[in-house]
C-alpha cells in the first residue's frame, strides 16, 4: 500500500489491530445458547485477522476495533479525544456507538465479520488492467495508451475514486508524461460508477508533524500544482465522466477541452456544505461558462446538476445514454486523435493561451483561501461528520 492509504492503514493497524494481540487471554463468560462463541474462538479470529491478504477498508476496521474494546472491555467509558485528534475521535465515536451491547455478542459479531473477511479475501481477485506504459506509484491511477489516445483513469471505485494525496501526485505525473507523450488525445476517466467523489476526505486525518498548519499548508501546495498541470496541459483532454463527479473533479472541468457524460452523471461541488470554499479556478471558470448567478448556485449553495442541466449550462460538451456512452465516446475520440496533432496543439494554445496568466492567478488565490478553511471550525466539524459517517452528501 503506497502513500496516504498506506500511512492511514498503519495508523489504524497500529492503532488497533495490532494491539489485541498483545492482550493476554480475557476469560469471558458466554452467555447463553445463542452466543456459542469461545475465549478461544475470539482469540483465533483475533490471530485470523493477521493473516487477511486484503486490507478491508478503514469502516470495517473501525467495526473490528469498536467490537473488540467491547468485547475485552464492555461498554465505552473512556473520555471522548478532542475534535482535532480526528483519528481516536472516530475510532471512540464507533465504539461508544455499540452502547450497552454485551461483551458476549460483541465477541460473537467480532468473531463472524473477521470469518466473513477471510472467507472474501480467499476468493480470486479481478484482473490487474492491463497497461503498455510504466504505471504509477499507486494501484489506484492507471495510465494506458493505444489508439492515439492517453487515458488517465481513476481507479478506486470502491471509494468512488476519492482522490487520495498519492493520486494526486500520480495524477500530475500522469499528465507531464501525457504532455510529452506520443499520443495527440489525453483522456481522465474513472473505474466503476462514479467518476470522481472528490477529495479524499481522510486525506485531512493523518496530521504531519507541523499540526494542522502545516497540513493544510502543504495540501494548499499540492492542489495549487495539481491545478497547474489542467492550466497548462498542451494537448486536447477530454474528460470522458462515467457517472457521478464531486468537489474538485468537478471543478476542474471548467479546465478540459471537451467534457462528455453519461445521462446517469451528476454535477456537485457541496463546498458550503464541507465548510470549504471553490477551487479548480472554477471561481472564475464557472461564472465565465455558465453566469454568475448558475455559478453561484453551485459553488454557493451546492446545487447538484443533472448530466442535462450540466450541459445545458455548458460545462458539459455532449450526454451520452449509459448503455451506449461508453462505446459511442471512444469511437468518437478514436476518429478524432487521427487528426493532425500540431494543428489540434496550435488551436488549442491561440484559444487557452490568453486566459494562462489569469488562470494561474485564480489558481493561486483559491488555494490560499482554501488553507485558511481548512483550519475553521466549519470545516472540521464536516470532515469529522463524513468520518465518523453521521453525514453524506
Ligand atoms: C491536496 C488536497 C486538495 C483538496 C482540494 C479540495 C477538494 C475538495 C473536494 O473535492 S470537496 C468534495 C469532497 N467529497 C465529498 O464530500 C464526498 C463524500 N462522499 C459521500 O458523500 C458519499 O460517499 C457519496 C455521495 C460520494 C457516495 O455515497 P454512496 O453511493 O452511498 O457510497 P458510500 O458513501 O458508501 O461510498 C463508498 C465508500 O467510498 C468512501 N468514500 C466515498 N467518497 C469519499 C471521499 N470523498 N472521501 C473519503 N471516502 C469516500 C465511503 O466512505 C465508502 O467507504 P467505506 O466502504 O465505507 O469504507
Amino acid at each position: 500500500m503506497a502513500g496516504f492509504a498506506g500511512r492511514l492503514a498503519r495508523c489504524w493497524y497500529s492503532g488497533f489491530l495490532r494491539s489485541p494481540l498483545q492482550v493476554p487471554a480475557l476469560g469471558l463468560h458466554v452467555g447463553g445458547p445463542a452466543m456459542q462463541t469461545s475465549q478461544k474462538d475470539f482469540n483465533n479470529a483475533v490471530s485470523q485477522l493477521k493473516l487477511l491478504k486484503e486490507d478491508p477498508g478503514n469502516e470495517v476496521k473501525l467495526k473490528l476495533y469498536a467490537l473488540y474494546k467491547q468485547a475485552t472491555e464492555g461498554p465505552c467509558n473512556v473520555p471522548k479525544p478532542g475534535m482535532l485528534d480526528f483519528i481516536n475521535k472516530t475510532k471512540w465515536d464507533a465504539w461508544n456507538a455499540l452502547g450497552s451491547l454485551s461483551k458476549e455478542a460483541a465477541r460473537q459479531n467480532y468473531v463472524d465479520l473477521v470469518s466473513k473477511l477471510s472467507a472474501s479475501s480467499e476468493s480470486p481477485s479481478p484482473e490487474a488492467p492491463a497497461a503498455d506504459r510504466k504505471q504509477p506509484e499507486s494501484d489506484s491511477l492507471v495510465v494506458t495508451s493505444g489508439d492515439g489516445i492517453t487515458t488517465i483513469r481513476l481507479n478506486r471505485p470502491t471509494k468512488k475514486n476519492a482522490l487520495t494525496t498519492q493520486m494526486y501526485h500520480d495524477i500530475i505525473a500522469a499528465l507531464q508524461a501525457a504532455s510529452k507523450d506520443e499520443s495527440p488525445i489525453t483522456v481522465l476517466t474513472g473505474s466503476g460508477d462514479y467518476f470522481c467523489s472528490g477529495n479524499d476526505l481522510t486525506n485531512f486525518t493523518s496530521l504531519p508533524a507541523g499540526g494542522p498548519e502545516e497540513m493544510a499548508r502543504s495540501s494548499a501546495v499540492l492542489l495549487r500544482d495539481f491545478v497547474n498541470c489542467f492550466i497548462d496541459f498542451p494537448k486536447p483532454l477530454v474528460a470522458v465522466v462515467n457517472g457521478p463527479a464531486v468537489g474538485i473533479s468537478v471543478t476542474i472541468l471548467g479546465l478540459f477541452d471537451v467534457v462528455y457524460a453519461t445521462d446517469r452523471a451528476t454535477f456537485h461541488t457541496p463546498f458550503s456544505h464541507l465548510g470549504q470554499s471553490p477551487e479548480g479556478c472554477s471561481s472564475y471558470t464557472f461564472p465565465k461558462i455558465m453566469g454568475s448567478s448558475k455559478a453561484a448556485e453551485m459553488l454557493l449553495f451546492g446545487k447538484k446538476l443533472t448530466a442535462q442541466e450540466a450541459c445545458a449550462q455548458g460545462l458539459v460538451t455532449e450526454v451520452f445514454p449509459d448503455s451506449t456512452f461508453q462505446k459511442e465516446v471512444w469511437a468518437r475520440l478514436k476518429a478524432y486523435s487521427k487528426l493532425p496533432p500540431n494543428a489540434m496543439r496550435i488551436s488549442k494554445q491561440i484559444i487557452r493561451d490568453r486566459e494562462k496568466e489569469k488562470l494561474h492567478a485564480v489558481n493561486a488565490e483559491e488555494s490560499n483561501v482554501l488553507r485558511e478553511r481548512w483550519l475553521s471550525d466549519e470545516c472540521m466539524n464536516a470532515i469529522a461528520s463524513f468520518l465518523s459517517r453521521k453525514s453524506k452528501l
